[in-house]
C-alpha cells in the first residue's frame, strides 16, 4: 500500500502538492488525473523518493520514500522525461537495472525488445520520443517491482503501442498483481484501464474514489416539463453541478443515486426525462469547473 498523509511540497511560494492524505491499495491501477500544474509529477516524484517531502509522510508498504531502498525497491519509475546516460544502448540499461533490482527478467527484456521492434544494441540518443517511453515501459515491466509509477508514460505512444502496453499491464496485473499508478491526461485510456481514480487541481485531491463509484455518484439528466420548475425546489438537497437550459430541455448533472435522481424528476411529470452516462472528461470537467477551474472562461 502506498499511503500519503497530510503530504505537501512546496517550491519556493508555490504549493505544488497541498496537504494530501491518499491511500494506493495494491492489486487495483490507480490513475491520477488533474489540471496543467496541478502536483501529479510532483506526486509521483515523492512516491519515488527523488523529493523529499516539506511536511507530511509518503510511504510505501511502511516504509517513508525518500531516499530509502527499502522502498526504491518496490517501485519503477517511469518519468514524463526519462534521462538516459549519454551513449547508453537498451542493453546497458538492462545491465544497470538488473543490479539494482534483483527481480530484473533479462530473458523476458530481450523477448519484448524483439517483439516491440527495438534494438537493444542501437543508442538510445537515436531513438523517436515514443520509442524512448516504450523502452522505459519495458524496463519497468521487467523490473519486477510491486509498483510501476508511469508519469504520461501512454501519452507519446501510438495507438497500436497503446493498446500494446495496455495488454501488457493487463497481463502483469492478472498474473503477480502488479499495481500501477498512472498519470496521464488521456482519461479515454484510464477510464479502460483504472479501478480507482485521484483527480487534483492546485496541489490538492478534489476526489478520489473507484471509478465504478465515481460513475454511479454522479450523472447527467435530460428532462423537459410542461411547465416552468424552479431546479432547487425540484433537487431539493442534491447536489448539482451543472445546469443548462436550451428552450425547454434542461441538462443537469448532479450528484446521487441514479434512483434518487429519478424519483425526484418524476414527481414533476416530466414530458420527457433520460438518465445519461457520464464519461471521466465529462466528470473531471465538471468537479474542477465546481473548484473554479471553468473551461468558459478559458475560451476566448
Ligand atoms: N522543480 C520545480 N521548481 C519550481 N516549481 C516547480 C518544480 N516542479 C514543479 N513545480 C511547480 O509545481 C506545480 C506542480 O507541478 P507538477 O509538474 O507536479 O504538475 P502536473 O500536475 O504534473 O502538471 P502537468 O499536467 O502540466 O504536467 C507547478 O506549479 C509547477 O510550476
Amino acid at each position: 500500500m502506498i499511503e500519503a498523509q497530510c503530504l505537501t511540497k512546496r517550491f519556493d511560494s508555490i504549493k505544488a502538492v497541498d496537504n494530501i492524505n491518499a491511500v494506493i491499495k495494491e492489486g487495483e491501477v490507480f490513475g491520477l488525473v488533474g489540471t496543467n500544474g496541478a502536483g501529479k509529477s510532483t506526486f509521483l516524484r515523492m512516491v519515488a523518493g527523488v523529493l523529499r517531502p516539506d511536511e507530511g509522510t509518503i510511504k510505501v508498504d511502511g516504509y517513508p520514500a525518500y531516499e530509502n531502498m527499502d522502498a526504491k525497491k518496490l517501485l519503477f519509475y517511469i518519468s514524463d522525461d526519462s534521462y538516459f546516460f549519454s551513449n547508453s544502448t537498451p542493453g546497458d540499461l538492462k545491465n544497470y537495472y538488473k543490479v539494482i533490482y534483483t527481480g530484473f527478467d533479462e530473458q523476458r527484456f530481450e523477448e519484448l525488445m524483439k517483439k516491440f521492434g527495438l534494438d537493444s544494441r542501437r543508442k538510445i540518443n537515436t531513438f523517436s520520443k515514443g520509442m524512448k517511453k516504450q523502452l522505459t515501459v519495458l524496463l519497468g515491466i521487467c523490473a519486477n517491482t510491486k509498483y510501476l509509477l508511469c508519469d504520461e508514460t501512454f501519452d507519446g505512444l501510438d495507438p497500436v503501442m497503446r493498446q500494446a502496453v495496455k495488454s501488457l499491464f493487463a497481463k502483469e496485473i492478472a498474473e503477480r498483481g502488479l499495481t500501477p499508478v498512472i498519470a496521464s491526461h488521456n482519461l479515454r485510456e484510464l477510464e479502460d484501464i483504472c479501478d480507482h481514480v485521484g483527480l487534483l487541481h492546485r496541489g490538492g485531491i478534489l476526489l478520489s474514489k473507484d471509478l465504478f463509484d465515481m460513475k454511479l455518484s454522479i450523472h447527467k439528466i435530460q428532462c423537459v416539463f410542461k411547465e416552468e420548475v424552479e431546479l432547487k425546489e425540484l433537487f431539493g438537497d442534491t447536489d448539482i453541478l451543472k445546469t443548462e437550459r436550451r428552450g425547454s430541455l434542461y441538462t443537469i448533472t448532479a450528484r446521487g443515486s441514479r434512483e434518487e435522481i429519478i424519483a425526484k424528476i418524476e414527481k414533476h411529470n416530466p414530458v420527457f426525462s433520460e438518465v445519461l452516462p457520464l464519461s471521466l472528461e465529462e466528470i473531471f470537467i465538471s468537479e474542477t469547473e465546481v473548484a473554479g477551474y471553468d473551461i468558459k472562461k478559458l475560451i476566448f
